[in-house]
């Protein structure tokens, strides 16, 4: 990418084919490991994040009480004569705990990528051989009763006291919706601050409600990537008063 200023800013595309253009360094890149980190960068990034989205709007149209907190951040934080924009996103307190409350009731990955042991260990009295695969169930983890006060409720107000002690950074053991260590999600901030801007645009932009007779169905579907087994229909009406911001939106 070249700058106005003339100046060449590198964005990931271009670094990746720099290790390609240096055959000689020992971190070097052929033209097909290239082709297959950016596969998996996208496939790892679209359906976590259209899930959790999924997800999250199922479960505030579950509970309109939470859905009424969100909406009178919203106006607070951002105004009903105004957009969304990106600097209003760490404002948007409630906001972030009901993403994050989604992600501990419904991760998306809820097993994680899988492990493979390098060395023969004793794990909590089970030996796990070397070679072994090993999968982790960090679902049942989140919603372990000896960690979490009713693990059941949809409560994001739990990340509201202490926020600092349950971040997803993979820190914290009882709450990784994005992994821990080595392999951890290299999407965290990205998926983070997307998720949140979606959110914040679909529920400041738009009142939503279900089809006459319809009601929130909250089944998964079964695969490595845990979204919706019934993607949610929802029927939106326009909720900003100067409706000319829905042309600067388009
Ligand atoms: C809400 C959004 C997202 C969620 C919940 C999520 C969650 C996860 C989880 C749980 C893992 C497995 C980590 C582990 O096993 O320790 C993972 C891996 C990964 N994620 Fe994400 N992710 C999201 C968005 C993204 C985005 C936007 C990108 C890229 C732009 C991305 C790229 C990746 C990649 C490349 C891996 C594989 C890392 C590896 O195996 O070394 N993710 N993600």
């Amino acid at each position: 990418m070249k700058k106005e200023t003339g100046e060449q800013k590198s964005d990931v595309l271009q670094m990746l084919l720099d290790l390609h253009k240096n055959q000689d360094s020992p971190s070097s890149l052929t033209m097909n490991q290239i082709k297959g980190i950016l596969v998996n960068i996208v496939v790892a990034g679209t359906d976590t994040t259209s899930g959790s989205t999924e997800w999250a709007m199922s479960k505030l149209m579950q509970h309109s009480e939470i859905m009424e907190k969100v909406k009178k951040e919203l106006n607070d934080v951002i105004g009903v004569n105004n957009t969304v924009e990106e600097f209003h996103l760490p404002n948007l307190r409630y906001l972030n705990a009901v993403i994050k409350e989604t992600f501990r009731l419904h991760p998306v990955l809820p097993l994680l990528v899988p492990r493979c042991s390098a060395r023969s260990l004793t794990v909590g009295g089970c030996t796990i051989p070397k070679g072994s695969r090993v999968f982790l169930n960090m679902w049942s983890i989140h919603l372990d009763p000896n960690i979490w006060d009713n693990p059941m409720k949809f409560q994001p107000e739990r990340f509201l006291n202490e926020p600092e002690k349950l971040d997803f950074r993979g820190n914290d053991f009882q709450y990784v919706p994005f992994g821990s260590g080595r392999r951890k999600c290299l999407g965290i901030n990205l998926g983070e601050k997307m998720l949140s801007f979606i959110l914040a645009s679909l529920l400041h932009s738009f009142e939503w409600k279900l089809p006459q007779g319809e009601k929130v169905d909250l089944s998964g579907n079964f695969g490595i990537i845990m979204g919706k087994k019934n993607p949610p229909h929802l029927i939106p009406t326009p909720r900003l008063t100067n409706l000319e911001l829905y042309k600067r939106q388009l």
